[in-house]
């Protein structure tokens, strides 16, 4: 029987990008089969080998960065200067993991008086990974690459709106001669997901997506403790703005817009709510505004670069649209309105929206749409930034250092910047949220503590034992000695 049709498109032109078969239960089923097969060598060989292959991958991304940058730019509509940065971050992954490997689940021996201590760390065994389409190959490669150095085998279903990056970043991975079985790509949307999450032979489950996604999996592995589940999901990002001097002004305007619409607002870190002082920082709006009417808005190839290309898809812009309609009607002002100069095309403006007085819905709004709140003191800044289900980034521009303490002590994040960016996490850093952003099992270095599990030993290199306190004939032995 033949399989439906996978197709990419690009999003800045409708052209189609790629083109393959969608996998079907039963080729989910042999690719789990083929790792499990490969797993046992794999997790034999010795870690300086599993190391090499490590780096002949980032020697092939190397070779290959183009290509790759190309292909995420087309079938993302990230702009190039972008997604050359994403590669770069794929090729940076492979030395950040192979240092958190040793750091967070090396192997450590201690002598005692009458035996040895060991701890060590194993693979779980078939791990799969399901991927996001705003980073297809930098963020599911920050599963990879921990994953097969720790010694498991994966596999691996990109976003539907990837399949395309997946495959090229396959290609590295036999160019670095990676062996058969140990990455599976299976192609596919929802479907195909569901079919790997739900399969029995499969140890466990790295997801980066939505966080209505990541909750219908934590359904799915309710009454599976034995599997782990590592849960990368969105946010309802905060940043807040607050005694900024004059003479820093526009430096902060530029903070904030770098942290609302970088990748066209289509990062889990961009900032959705900025928070301000009633009325005082007017000055500041006034910035932001100038800053974002003069970004470029455009096609990732287009000569100068755009700061932002268009969102995903026009499905993606429709329910941006939609979302930024409703908070129009529910009572927000428009600052700088949500355009869409060509219905047929997802290419969206930055836009600002004044929704102090609006009914919002703590939900994340993934694209280009930033809500400003205005409030009248600290303390209702903090307490507004923490109205969400989710955790994941919040940023304080202030001079205040004092402000920042508090910030910091009270604002429940698991990314939480002073005078930077709410995006731009560091891979060598943790990387993971509270509240619906997470399930406490953090990424980027601490990938590392979800890849394999810990042993504890007690040893020795001969057979002591001996029964004391509780045995009839203790009291003469001790006697006699
Ligand atoms: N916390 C983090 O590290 C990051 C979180 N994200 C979040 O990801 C989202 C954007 O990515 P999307 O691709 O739109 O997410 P998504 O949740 O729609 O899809 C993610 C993956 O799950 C698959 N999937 C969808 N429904 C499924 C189901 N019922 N069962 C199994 N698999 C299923 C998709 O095919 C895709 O491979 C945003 O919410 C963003 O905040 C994105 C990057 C980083
Ligand atoms: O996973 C890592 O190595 C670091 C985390 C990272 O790259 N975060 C990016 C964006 C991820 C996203 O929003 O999709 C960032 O903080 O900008």
């Amino acid at each position: 029987m033949s399989r439906p049709e996978l197709i990419s498109t690009d999003p800045s032109t409708g052209e189609e990008v790629w083109r393959g078969a969608e996998a079907s239960a039963e080729d989910v089923a042999k690719a789990v089969e083929a790792a499990r097969a490969a797993q046992p060598a794999w997790e034999a060989r010795p870690l300086s080998e599993r190391r090499e292959v490590l780096q002949r991958f980032q020697n092939a991304v190397r070779d290959r960065r183009e290509d790759l940058a190309r292909m995420i730019s087309r079938e993302t509509g990230k702009p190039f200067w972008e997604t050359q940065g994403e590669a770069d971050a794929v090729m940076a992954k492979v030395d950040i993991s192979m240092t958190a490997y040793q750091e967070r689940t090396g192997n450590r021996e201690k002598d005692g008086e009458h035996f040895r201590q060991a701890l060590r760390h194993r693979p779980h065994g078939v791990l799969a990974v399901l991927g996001p389409y705003n980073f297809p190959a930098h963020l599911p490669n920050g599963h990879i690459v921990p994953g097969l150095l720790a010694g498991n085998t994966m596999v691996f279903k990109p976003s539907e709106l990837t399949p395309g990056t997946a495959a090229l970043m396959k290609e590295c991975w036999d160019a670095a001669g990676l062996p058969d079985g140990c990455l599976q790509i299976v192609q596919g949307g929802g479907p195909a997901g569901k079919a790997l999450a739900g399969h029995s032979d499969i140890n466990g489950l790295l997801f980066t997506g939505s966080a209505g996604t990541g909750h219908a999996l934590a359904r799915q592995f309710a009454d599976r403790p034995d599997k782990i589940l590592a849960l990368e999901m969105g946010g309802n990002n905060p940043l807040i703005c607050w005694d900024v001097r004059e003479n820093d002004l526009e430096a902060a305007a530029a903070l904030i817009v770098q942290s609302a619409f970088l990748s066209a607002g289509q990062r889990c870190t961009n900032a959705r709510r900025l928070i301000v002082r009633d009325k005082v920082h007017d000055e500041i709006l006034h910035y932001v505004n100038e800053i974002a009417a003069d970004l470029i808005v455009g096609a990732p190839f287009d000569e100068p670069q755009p700061f932002m290309g268009p969102v995903v898809s026009n499905r993606a812009a429709d329910v941006l649209q939609e979302q930024y309609l409703n908070l129009v009607m529910s009572g927000a002002k428009q600052i700088r309105p949500l355009e869409r100069p060509d219905a047929d095309k997802p290419f969206l403006s930055p836009a600002i929206i004044d929704a102090t007085n609006a009914d919002r819905p703590d939900e994340e709004m993934f694209g280009p749409v930033l809500q400003l709140i205005r409030v009248a003191d600290f303390d209702a800044a903090v307490r507004e930034a923490n109205n969400t289900r989710f955790g994941l980034s919040a940023g304080l521009i202030s001079d205040d250092p004092e402000l920042y303490e508090r910030f910091r002590r009270e604002i429940r994040a698991g990314i939480v910047n002073w005078n930077r960016p709410t995006n731009g996490a560091s891979s060598a850093a943790p990387f993971g949220g509270v509240g619906d952003s997470g399930n406490h099992r953090a990424s980027a270095y601490y990938a590392a503590d979800y890849c394999a599990y810990p042993v504890a030993s007690l040893e020795h290199d001969r057979i002591r034992g001996e029964i004391g306190v509780g045995r009839a004939s203790y009291g003469e032995k001790k006697a006699a000695e």
